[in-house]
């Protein structure tokens, strides 16, 4: 069964053509994965499913129609470009303030994604202190902590240490069992042998099946 199907999506600008003609479909519990080269169009796909763009031709998640003015039809973590975290806060915090607003809200399941993380799961060191990779882990954490039905992940891999991208598989795979969907663009082959279950490239916005 199909969670996203993408029907002929495009959008221009100034001419040009940064999605071109896009259709490809994302099945229930699957981890697919965009890659292609910088500026090929795979963050705009990530944003056009997540109808924080717009865009021509029909996208649907869970059968209902994206719409940038729409309510979405599925909860979704997301990690898009940069972590929005909040410099004063504990990763504890940020995790909560996230938790709260899904009311989903457990203490111990915070916990225990800061540790699998390595993240601190004290309520005192500020993120302001980290370093560059454990904000990345924090961002990926802030997307998979509410174990929603649709995860999506744009480069998850930036700044991330050998042994940071082995536990990150890791929760990839024990959140795909617990019923999650993921859709992950990544530059880093290697993660995306290990965790895709569904290949597709992109290039000058137009999307073809890696083999
Ligand atoms: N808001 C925008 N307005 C105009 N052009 C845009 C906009 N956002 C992206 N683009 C262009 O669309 C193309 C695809 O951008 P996109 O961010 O999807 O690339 P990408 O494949 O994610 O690249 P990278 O690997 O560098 O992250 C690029 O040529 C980019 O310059």
């Amino acid at each position: 069964m199909n969670l996203i199907e993408l029907q002929n999506v495009s959008r221009s600008f100034s001419g040009k053509k940064l999605l071109n003609d896009v259709s490809f479909s994302v099945e229930k519990g699957s981890i697919t994965t965009l890659e292609g080269i910088n500026g090929s169009g795979k963050t705009l796909i990530l944003k056009a499913i997540l109808g924080l763009i717009k865009v021509s031709g029909n996208i649907t998640v869970n059968r209902k129609r994206v719409l940038v003015s729409g309510r979405y039809p599925v909860q979704a973590g997301v990690l898009i470009e940069k972590p929005s975290l909040l410099n004063e806060f504990s990763a504890f915090k940020n995790l909560q303030l996230i938790t709260d607003l899904l009311e989903s809200s457990d203490d111990d399941m915070i916990k225990e994604l800061l540790i699998q993380f390595d993240l601190p799961i004290d309520k005192k060191t500020k993120v302001k202190k980290f370093s560059l990779g454990m904000k990345q882990k924090l961002g990926i954490a802030q997307a998979m902590i509410g174990g929603c039905e649709l995860i999506v992940l744009d480069e998850p891999t930036n700044a991330l240490d050998e042994e940071s991208i082995a536990k990150l598989i890791v929760t990839i795979r024990q959140m795909r069992e617990a019923g999650s969907t993921f859709i992950i663009t990544s530059h880093d082959r290697e993660f995306i042998e290990a965790i895709a279950t569904r290949r597709i490239g992109v290039r000058d916005g137009a999307t073809y099946e890696v083999a």
